[in-house]
Protein backbone atom coordinates (compact mmCIF):
# COMPACT_ATOMS: atom_id res chain seq x y z
CA UNK A 1 0.00 0.00 0.00
CA UNK A 2 1.44 3.52 -1.07
CA UNK A 3 1.10 5.91 1.86
CA UNK A 4 1.34 9.35 1.91
CA UNK A 5 2.15 11.53 5.16
CA UNK A 6 0.58 14.55 4.54
CA UNK A 7 2.46 17.48 6.65
CA UNK A 8 2.00 21.21 7.85
CA UNK A 9 5.15 22.06 9.92
CA UNK A 10 8.54 21.43 7.91
CA UNK A 11 9.75 20.78 11.25
CA UNK A 12 9.00 17.40 11.34
CA UNK A 13 10.33 16.33 8.36
CA UNK A 14 12.55 14.14 9.54
CA UNK A 15 10.54 12.57 12.11
CA UNK A 16 7.72 11.89 9.19
CA UNK A 17 10.64 10.84 6.55
CA UNK A 18 11.87 7.80 9.50
CA UNK A 19 8.39 6.01 8.95
CA UNK A 20 9.39 5.76 5.29
CA UNK A 21 6.32 6.75 3.05
CA UNK A 22 6.04 6.37 -0.38
CA UNK A 23 4.94 10.20 -0.74
CA UNK A 24 5.25 13.47 1.62
CA UNK A 25 2.01 15.94 0.70
CA UNK A 26 3.59 19.44 1.99
CA UNK A 27 -0.02 21.46 2.70
CA UNK A 28 1.38 24.57 1.66
CA UNK A 29 -2.15 26.31 2.15
CA UNK A 30 -1.56 25.45 5.80
CA UNK A 31 2.06 26.73 6.30
CA UNK A 32 3.04 30.81 7.07
CA UNK A 33 6.24 32.35 5.91
CA UNK A 34 8.51 31.73 2.56
CA UNK A 35 7.25 28.58 1.00
CA UNK A 36 9.87 28.14 -1.47
CA UNK A 37 12.36 28.74 1.05
CA UNK A 38 10.64 26.11 3.25
CA UNK A 39 10.37 23.50 0.30
CA UNK A 40 13.85 23.61 -0.46
CA UNK A 41 14.71 22.85 2.54
CA UNK A 42 12.75 19.47 2.88
CA UNK A 43 14.11 18.89 -0.23
CA UNK A 44 17.66 19.13 1.02
CA UNK A 45 16.40 16.88 4.32
CA UNK A 46 14.81 13.74 2.27
CA UNK A 47 15.14 12.16 -0.82
CA UNK A 48 11.04 10.98 -0.05
CA UNK A 49 9.30 11.71 -3.01
CA UNK A 50 6.95 15.41 -2.88
CA UNK A 51 3.76 16.30 -3.34
CA UNK A 52 3.06 20.04 -2.90
CA UNK A 53 -0.59 20.67 -2.61
CA UNK A 54 -2.03 24.48 -1.98
CA UNK A 55 -5.78 23.70 -1.17
CA UNK A 56 -8.35 25.69 -2.26
CA UNK A 57 -10.63 27.01 0.64
CA UNK A 58 -13.76 25.59 -1.54
CA UNK A 59 -12.33 22.36 -1.78
CA UNK A 60 -11.24 22.27 2.16
CA UNK A 61 -7.62 23.70 2.39
CA UNK A 62 -6.73 27.32 3.27
CA UNK A 63 -5.46 29.14 0.14
CA UNK A 64 -8.12 31.52 -0.39
CA UNK A 65 -5.78 33.63 -3.39
CA UNK A 66 -6.94 33.86 -7.09
CA UNK A 67 -5.66 31.72 -9.92
CA UNK A 68 -2.45 34.10 -10.72
CA UNK A 69 -1.70 34.16 -6.97
CA UNK A 70 -1.85 30.05 -6.88
CA UNK A 71 1.07 29.78 -10.23
CA UNK A 72 3.00 32.67 -8.62
CA UNK A 73 3.35 30.85 -5.18
CA UNK A 74 3.67 26.83 -6.67
CA UNK A 75 4.89 27.71 -9.78
CA UNK A 76 8.68 28.25 -8.39
CA UNK A 77 8.34 25.52 -5.87
CA UNK A 78 7.43 22.89 -8.50
CA UNK A 79 10.85 22.45 -9.37
CA UNK A 80 11.71 20.87 -6.09
CA UNK A 81 8.53 18.51 -5.69
CA UNK A 82 7.71 15.43 -7.80
CA UNK A 83 4.04 15.94 -7.92
CA UNK A 84 2.11 19.06 -7.56
CA UNK A 85 -1.61 18.70 -7.22
CA UNK A 86 -3.41 20.56 -9.49
CA UNK A 87 -7.57 21.38 -8.74
CA UNK A 88 -9.68 21.79 -11.59
CA UNK A 89 -10.48 25.34 -10.41
CA UNK A 90 -6.33 25.86 -11.29
CA UNK A 91 -6.42 23.14 -14.27
CA UNK A 92 -4.87 26.20 -16.89
CA UNK A 93 -1.87 26.19 -15.36
CA UNK A 94 -1.05 22.40 -15.65
CA UNK A 95 0.64 22.92 -18.95
CA UNK A 96 3.16 25.27 -16.93
CA UNK A 97 3.61 23.35 -14.01
CA UNK A 98 3.88 20.18 -16.21
CA UNK A 99 6.62 22.00 -18.06
CA UNK A 100 8.57 21.87 -14.40
CA UNK A 101 9.44 17.69 -15.07
CA UNK A 102 6.77 17.31 -12.63
CA UNK A 103 3.51 14.99 -12.15
CA UNK A 104 0.32 16.41 -12.12
CA UNK A 105 -2.26 14.86 -9.47
CA UNK A 106 -5.52 15.84 -10.68
CA UNK A 107 -7.55 16.64 -7.43
CA UNK A 108 -11.50 17.40 -7.09
CA UNK A 109 -12.77 17.07 -3.47
CA UNK A 110 -16.39 17.12 -2.66
CA UNK A 111 -18.85 17.15 0.02
CA UNK A 112 -21.59 15.71 -2.04
CA UNK A 113 -21.70 12.17 -3.30
CA UNK A 114 -21.41 12.06 -6.66
CA UNK A 115 -23.31 9.03 -8.56
CA UNK A 116 -21.69 6.47 -11.05
CA UNK A 117 -21.90 8.38 -13.81
CA UNK A 118 -20.75 11.82 -12.76
CA UNK A 119 -17.96 10.17 -11.17
CA UNK A 120 -16.66 8.91 -14.56
CA UNK A 121 -17.30 12.46 -15.80
CA UNK A 122 -15.10 13.89 -13.46
CA UNK A 123 -12.66 11.14 -13.94
CA UNK A 124 -12.74 12.19 -17.29
CA UNK A 125 -12.14 15.05 -16.64
CA UNK A 126 -9.37 15.21 -14.51
CA UNK A 127 -7.49 13.22 -16.64
CA UNK A 128 -7.88 15.92 -19.40
CA UNK A 129 -4.76 17.96 -18.16
CA UNK A 130 -3.19 15.33 -15.05
CA UNK A 131 -1.19 12.40 -14.80
CA UNK A 132 -3.28 11.02 -12.12
CA UNK A 133 -6.88 11.71 -11.00
CA UNK A 134 -7.52 11.86 -7.53
CA UNK A 135 -11.79 12.15 -6.59
CA UNK A 136 -12.54 12.64 -2.73
CA UNK A 137 -16.18 12.39 -1.80
CA UNK A 138 -18.69 12.06 0.89
CA UNK A 139 -20.14 9.17 0.87
CA UNK A 140 -23.48 9.46 2.89
CA UNK A 141 -24.51 5.79 3.00
CA UNK A 142 -22.61 2.41 2.63
CA UNK A 143 -24.06 1.90 -0.99
CA UNK A 144 -22.83 4.97 -1.56
CA UNK A 145 -19.16 3.78 -0.48
CA UNK A 146 -19.62 0.45 -2.10
CA UNK A 147 -20.42 2.56 -5.42
CA UNK A 148 -17.11 4.43 -4.26
CA UNK A 149 -15.48 0.90 -4.40
CA UNK A 150 -17.06 -0.28 -7.73
CA UNK A 151 -15.83 2.66 -9.27
CA UNK A 152 -12.36 2.58 -8.34
CA UNK A 153 -12.20 -0.77 -8.70
CA UNK A 154 -13.40 -0.93 -12.65
CA UNK A 155 -11.39 2.71 -13.38
CA UNK A 156 -8.55 3.31 -15.62
CA UNK A 157 -5.07 3.15 -13.45
CA UNK A 158 -3.29 5.01 -11.95
CA UNK A 159 -6.53 6.48 -10.00
CA UNK A 160 -6.45 7.71 -6.55
CA UNK A 161 -10.15 7.88 -4.37
CA UNK A 162 -10.83 9.15 -1.17
CA UNK A 163 -13.25 10.27 1.18
CA UNK A 164 -14.10 13.35 3.74
CA UNK A 165 -15.46 12.53 6.55
CA UNK A 166 -14.97 10.46 9.81
CA UNK A 167 -17.95 8.01 9.25
CA UNK A 168 -16.29 5.78 6.76
CA UNK A 169 -12.53 6.43 7.32
CA UNK A 170 -12.17 2.43 7.20
CA UNK A 171 -12.39 3.17 3.40
CA UNK A 172 -9.09 4.47 3.22
CA UNK A 173 -8.02 1.34 3.64
CA UNK A 174 -10.12 -0.76 1.84
CA UNK A 175 -9.91 1.93 -1.42
CA UNK A 176 -6.28 1.17 -2.44
CA UNK A 177 -7.30 -2.84 -2.24
CA UNK A 178 -9.42 -2.04 -5.05
CA UNK A 179 -7.10 -0.18 -7.28
CA UNK A 180 -6.91 3.29 -5.45
CA UNK A 181 -2.82 4.60 -6.03
CA UNK A 182 -2.61 5.62 -2.52
CA UNK A 183 -3.98 6.72 0.78
CA UNK A 184 -3.27 9.72 2.98
CA UNK A 185 -2.34 9.47 6.55
CA UNK A 186 -0.74 11.73 9.15
CA UNK A 187 2.70 11.42 11.66
CA UNK A 188 1.17 13.18 14.27
CA UNK A 189 -1.16 16.14 13.11
CA UNK A 190 -3.68 15.27 10.58
CA UNK A 191 -4.48 17.28 7.66
CA UNK A 192 -8.06 16.10 7.19
CA UNK A 193 -10.88 14.11 9.67
CA UNK A 194 -10.80 10.65 9.35
CA UNK A 195 -7.17 10.21 8.79
CA UNK A 196 -5.05 7.41 10.57
CA UNK A 197 -1.30 7.68 11.68
CA UNK A 198 0.84 6.07 8.91
CA UNK A 199 1.73 3.69 12.02
CA UNK A 200 -1.85 2.70 12.53
CA UNK A 201 -2.50 2.29 8.75
CA UNK A 202 0.37 0.24 8.05
CA UNK A 203 -1.03 -2.00 10.83
CA UNK A 204 -4.21 -2.40 9.40
CA UNK A 205 -2.81 -2.92 5.25
CA UNK A 206 -0.47 -5.62 6.91
CA UNK A 207 -3.10 -7.23 8.48
CA UNK A 208 -5.85 -6.82 5.23
CA UNK A 209 -2.81 -9.00 3.77
O1 LIG B 1 -6.65 15.42 -0.95
C1 LIG B 1 -6.15 15.09 0.11
C2 LIG B 1 -6.76 14.07 0.99
C3 LIG B 1 -6.98 14.65 2.38
O2 LIG B 1 -7.94 15.67 2.30
C4 LIG B 1 -7.50 13.54 3.29
O3 LIG B 1 -8.73 13.46 3.42
O4 LIG B 1 -6.66 12.81 3.83
C5 LIG B 1 -5.70 15.22 2.93
C6 LIG B 1 -5.12 16.29 2.01
O5 LIG B 1 -3.91 16.79 2.55
C7 LIG B 1 -4.90 15.74 0.62
O6 LIG B 1 -4.46 16.78 -0.27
Amino acid sequence: MKIVVSVENPGVIDEVAAYSPTFIEIRLDRMEGDLLDQVRAIREKTDIPLIATLRSREEGGRFVGDLDLWVRIIGPIARYVDIVDVEARYRDHAPFIKSQGVQILASLHTNEMPSLPELGRIEEMLRSYGDIPKIVVKPRTREDLFELVMFTHQAQKPICTSIMGAEFRYARAILPLFGSEFTFSHAGTPTAEGQYHIREMRQIADLLK
